[in-house]
């Protein structure tokens, strides 16, 4: 069995790319499959090394890894040689008209009340019409002829799917300047390249019957490969995600610190009935079923990843997380923060504020409260106790109690609203920055 992931190096991954990079991933560790990276960069205009090498590391970051990776781009002679192949069959055949002749034609058939299909014109052309246009210096460009008939196939996502191939113009395969289209490459690949399952996104459901016919024509079976179309993924707006548009990309919510196994969580369960659960990859892969995906477009929910990113950086241990924590950070400031962080990024905040500086909050109408507490405040060495013993002071000499107690403290002292408990946050602090931020907090 092989899987592959297709990727233009046209721009950075987005979620929508992760999805299906993720599918063919998973799919491929259940069934001990092959997963082959195909890099499609026949568009020599759009394509860059960089975002080659980009796709690599998200592909990596996320946990995937490949067998075998191919250039669509080395590949060219195979297309060339498969071109030739159609020609001699027959099932490729030149055609002349311009864009303007063949609207006009699709005009005048929607007018007749028939629908715009192309007529196959140049089908019926003899070589002396043919050599007659070729002397007038225009160059053609080839159609696949297509079959009259319906090709079908059991879509591991979609179910049943069908498409009369009679209902569709025949397509071209083959540009004016000798270049192949996409179909054909693909097709190409996937029948040499040894892939059986090719799962892939939504976008290319509508081309799976021209396909089909084509893989046919090239000697391969009809049935030969197993087909899954995956919905599109949306962002939160409804609009389809594209590498153009540089949104939800791999790369950015690395860098704002998002789990990769976050991502794979969510990915590969979304669309399905089962609840977004924290979980690693093989488990992922262990529950991954293509039949349970919905065939309607999902949503992009940028709450629910983040809320499991909080609960994989909850469980998370010293030592799977100490290569990312600020330098000098021990494994008591990360058993007592790791509740409190959605982001690996927030870290760094928590940090300053153990063991850095926190931008005083104007807290001068509390003075003499927070004097107090600085009055209050137990003698070294502190213990599990000492929070405790403090409070109880501090409760007796100012008479407050609840909110009205702790909450200027934890602004003093946190320079934030909410965040991990206080008790074990002055124990990192120590003594005299707790000193110095009650009186800071006074007098900004
Ligand atoms: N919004 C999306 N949701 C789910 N899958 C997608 C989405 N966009 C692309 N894919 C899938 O990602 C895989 C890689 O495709 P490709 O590199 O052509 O991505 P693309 O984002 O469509 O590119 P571009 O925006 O450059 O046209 C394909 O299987 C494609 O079907």
């Amino acid at each position: 069995m092989k899987l592959r992931f297709a990727p233009s190096p046209t721009g950075h991954l987005h979620v929508g790319n992760a999805r299906l990079a993720i599918a063919n991933a998973l799919f491929a560790r259940r069934h001990g499959a092959v997963f082959l990276l195909r890099i499609d960069d026949t568009d020599r205009d759009r394509s860059r090394e960089e975002y080659e090498t980009g796709i690599e590391t998200d592909l990596r970051w996320l946990g995937i890894g490949w067998q075998e990776k191919a250039h669509q781009s080395a590949r060219l002679d195979r297309y060339a040689a498969a071109v030739e192949a159609l020609k001699a069959s027959g099932r490729l055949y030149p055609c002349f008209e311009s864009e303007l002749e063949l609207s006009a034609k699709r005009e005048a058939r929607l007018r007749a009340g028939k629908p715009p299909v192309y007529d196959r014109a140049m089908l019926k052309m003899t070589p002396e019409q043919r050599a007659r246009a070729e002397a007038n210096g225009k160059v053609p460009y080839w159609r696949f002829r297509l079959s009259d008939t319906t090709r079908r196939w059991n879509d591991l996502v979609m179910g049943e799917c069908s498409v009369k191939l009679t209902a569709i113009s025949d397509p071209v395969l083959l540009r004016t300047d000798g270049t192949v289209l996409y179909t054909l490459a693909s097709v190409v690949d996937d029948l040499e390249l040894g892939v059986t399952h090719i799962v892939r996104g939504e976008d290319h459901l509508t081309n799976t019957g021209v396909q089909i016919d084509l893989i046919e024509a090239l000697g391969g079976k009809p049935g030969q490969f197993a087909f899954g179309h995956m919905p599109l993924l949306l962002d939160e707006g409804g609009a389809k995600l594209s590498k153009r548009l540089d949104g939800l990309s791999l790369r950015s919510l690395r860098h704002d610190g998002i789990e990769p196994e976050a991502i794979v969580s969510y990915l590969s369960r979304l669309g399905t009935a089962d609840d977004p659960a924290a979980m690693s990859f093989d488990e992922a892969a262990a529950g991954f079923d293509l039949s349970r995906v919905s065939r309607s477009a999902a949503r992009f929910d940028m709450r629910q990843l983040l809320g499991l990113n909080r609960k994989l950086l909850h469980q998370k241990s010293f030592a799977e997380i100490q290569d990312r924590l600020p330098e000098g950070a021990t494994e008591d400031f990360w058993n007592v923060i790791r509740g409190n962080v959605d982001l690996t990024g927030e870290i760094a905040h928590w940090w300053q504020v153990v063991a850095g500086e926190i931008t005083p909050p104007g807290l001068s109408d509390e003075a003499s409260f927070l004097e107090q507490a600085r009055e209050t405040l137990p003698p070294a060495p502190w213990d599990e106790g000492t929070w405790k013993a403090w409070m109880t002071a501090l409760r007796a000499v100012s008479g407050r109690s609840g909110r009205a107690l702790f909450h200027p403290l934890r602004l003093a002292l946190t320079g934030e609203e909410a965040g991990p408990e206080l008790h074990a946050l002055i124990r990192l602090m120590g003594r005299e920055r707790v000193l110095a931020r009650l009186q800071d907090a006074a007098f900004a």
